[in-house]
């Protein structure tokens, strides 16, 4: 039986229902009808009455014989005090004092009726259910809203792998659960909510669970999505109730996964405009999220992977303040992952871990989960007793097949393009004096469009800049480009950004820090009257108020520092080819580098220290 038919069924039931107690209560009524006191009186003194009883309020009796409309019982208000004593008189028979009449109306009609206003309202609220409406229509009760709670996740920071940085962030917030009121006194600033940042499938979910599985508290979690297509008020409801139920449980957990369905910045997109439902739920989450002292062991994490696009008010201060990164694994991240997985199944004594994440680069946590199943199933098909790594290989290739379509694997002629694209930005700013040192360089795919990425650590807050620094900065990002041109003899389509970033610094150079020597200490382009007006964002496009010749002039100033850097940069990889091509080797084995092994691979065994190498 589906649910609607199920539903109907259940209509249908307390329609007949609902018949026969009208019918019922028409009845009762019938037989017995409250009659004025005066008819009551009159009967009396005509000695039709043939037994009486009283309370302290009616007078409840019967007649000798049925009035004319087959009513044989009365009741009727009771107006004097001492009315029992005169009975005898009219030939009554006094069958004593009435308990209640609340008792007897109880059972002849009152029940009934609530029986049936429960059962009614019982099938609407599941009706409602049914339809994601949680409590929020029906007002009747307290509403149980789609909240799902975890007493205990029975997870741990070991089933979550290759996340380290995320976890040593979040062990803070398991350490404040543990003891939400010595953690303040101790200083510690206490978290409020953190914002869980990745790509799908890196285990951004599972983090969540193991923070509140570490810290043993129950574990609230409710998803964005759940609020696309709600009746008005009622997303706004829920997330009040679910603070409620959290609020009662503290020390908890509350996790609000795809946050980006309903933190979506106001007025961008399809929902533009308008007090539309989810503006509601998103200021009512805004409400909760500033509503509760810190201190109450409350902690909300949420989880997304557009957090560009969500609502500024959502990252203040006070709020989602805190972002952790959960990054698609490196290799030896999915080592470590591969190996939570394989615990769970039977596994062959061939397979090794290390060489499986060696054919896997650019898969999740999810995939990798999958994977292992997937391997698993063509073990079980083969009626193997263990997994072998030959189904391992079968599996990698179905799934390599799957995400490949999706466009989110290289192949690896492009894993080495990106190699030595990326480990040219690294070695240019190696090389280059009073450029933000390098952090990390990696090639593991980083959202749509990114392919690798190269993280510098900038060491202070820069508010003026000399003409040797931004060329050097512009070199850096030319670097990529460099490396491909020298190593592939050709140019890929992997440095649009990089160009664009380049041009700009290069034009600013040019018409706004009178930096060319053609054009002098000219200012050829105004910076939007951003001081003026307050606003920070880019002022439409104004009359260009200098000479068509002049704009050729900039154009080609811009081009000759671009090229006269480009040359700089291809001077430099040329230089340290041996260099580029050790440590680009070792990218693509390892995926990422960080500052330490970076630093050390590039001065070795050629020991030369980078100032120098500047020179
Ligand atoms: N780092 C990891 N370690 C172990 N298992 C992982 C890891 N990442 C993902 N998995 C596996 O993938 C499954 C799905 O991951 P999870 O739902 O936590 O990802 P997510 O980041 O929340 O994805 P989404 O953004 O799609 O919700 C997990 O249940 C787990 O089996
Ligand atoms: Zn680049």
């Amino acid at each position: 039986m589906t649910k609607q038919t199920r539903f109907n069924v259940g209509y249908a039931i307390a329609a007949i229902f609902l018949v026969f107690m009208i019918q019922y209560a028409v009845s009762v009524a019938n037989q017995i009808a409250p009659i004025p006191y005066s008819d009551f009186q009159r009967l009396l003194h005509e000695g039709k009455i043939a037994t009486v009883g009283v309370s302290d309020r009616f007078i409840q009796g019967t007649l000798k014989e049925p009035l004319p409309g087959g009513q044989k019982q009365f009741v009727t208000t009771r107006v004097d005090p001492e009315f029992a004593g005169e009975l005898d008189k009219y030939g009554v028979r006094y069958t004593g004092q009435i308990e209640s009449t609340f008792l007897r109306d109880l059972l002849s009609w009152v029940m009934p009726v609530l029986l049936f206003v429960g059962l009614w309202w019982y099938l609407g609220k599941r009706f409602a259910e049914s339809q994601g409406l949680g409590g929020g229509l029906m007002s009747i009760g307290k509403s149980k809203a789609k909240i799902y709670v975890e007493a205990d996740t029975g997870v741990t920071f070991e089933d979550v792998a290759g996340v380290d940085e995320a976890k040593d962030e979040l062990r803070e917030v398991v350490d404040f659960l543990k003891s939400p009121a010595d953690y303040g006194r101790l200083g510690g600033r206490m978290p409020k909510g953190v914002l869980l940042v990745g790509p799908p499938g890196t285990g951004k979910t599972l983090l969540a669970k193991a923070v509140a599985g570490e810290a043993k508290v129950p574990f609230f979690s409710i998803s964005g999505s759940e609020f696309v297509e709600m009746f008005v008020g009622v997303g706004a409801a829920r997330v009040r109730d679910l603070f409620q139920q959290a609020h009662q449980k503290a020390p908890a957990i509350i996790f609000i996964d795809e946050l980006d369905a309903l933190g979506r910045a106001r007025g961008i997109g399809p929902y533009a405009g308008g007090h539309d439902e989810k503006e509601q739920t998103l200021n009512q989450l805004l409400v909760e999220l500033d509503g509760f002292d810190s201190r109450s062991g409350l902690v909300i994490l949420a989880a997304t992977n557009r957090p560009e696009i969500l609502d500024p008010a959502l990252l203040r201060a006070g709020r989602f303040d805190r972002q952790v990164l959960v990054d698609r694994p490196d290799k030896k991240g999915r080592v470590q992952i591969l190996q939570v997985h394989m615990k769970k199944v039977k596994i062959a004594a061939d397979v090794d871990a290390d060489k499986v994440a060696a054919l896997t680069p650019g898969f999740s946590g999810a995939d990798l989960a999958n994977l292992v199943n997937e391997a698993a199933l063509l073990a079980t098909r083969r009626s193997a007793n263990a997994t072998s790594m030959a189904d391992f290989g079968n599996a990698v290739e179905r799934i390599v097949a799957g995400l490949e379509k999706r466009n989110r694997l290289l192949n690896p002629k492009e894993r080495e393009i990106v190699a030595y694209h990326e480990m040219g930005h690294a070695l240019v700013a190696l090389a280059l004096p009073g450029v933000d040192p390098v952090h990390k360089v990696s090639i593991i795919p980083r959202g749509i469009g990114a392919l690798g990425y190269t993280i510098q650590r900038p060491t202070e807050d820069r508010f003026l800049m000399t003409r040797e620094e931004l060329e050097n900065k512009m070199a850096v990002s030319l670097g990529g480009r460099a490396a491909e041109l020298i190593v592939f003899g050709h140019l890929s389509t992997g440095a649009a950004d990089d160009l664009r970033r380049v041009t700009d610094i290069a034009r600013s150079m040019v018409t706004r820090y009178g930096m060319s020597d053609k054009l002098g200490n000219v200012a050829y382009d105004r910076d939007p009257y951003t001081f003026l007006t307050g606003r920070d964002l880019p002022s439409p496009p104004h009359e260009r108020d200098y000479a068509e010749k002049t704009a050729a002039t900039v154009d080609e100033e811009v081009r000759a520092i671009v090229e006269k850097v480009f040359q700089r940069a291809l001077d430099l990889l040329k230089e340290r080819r041996a260099v580029l091509d050790r440590t680009a080797q070792r990218l693509l084995e390892k995926e990422t580098l960080e500052e330490a092994e970076l630093t050390q691979l590039a001065n070795h065994p050629e020991p030369r220290s980078p100032q120098a190498a500047a020179e």
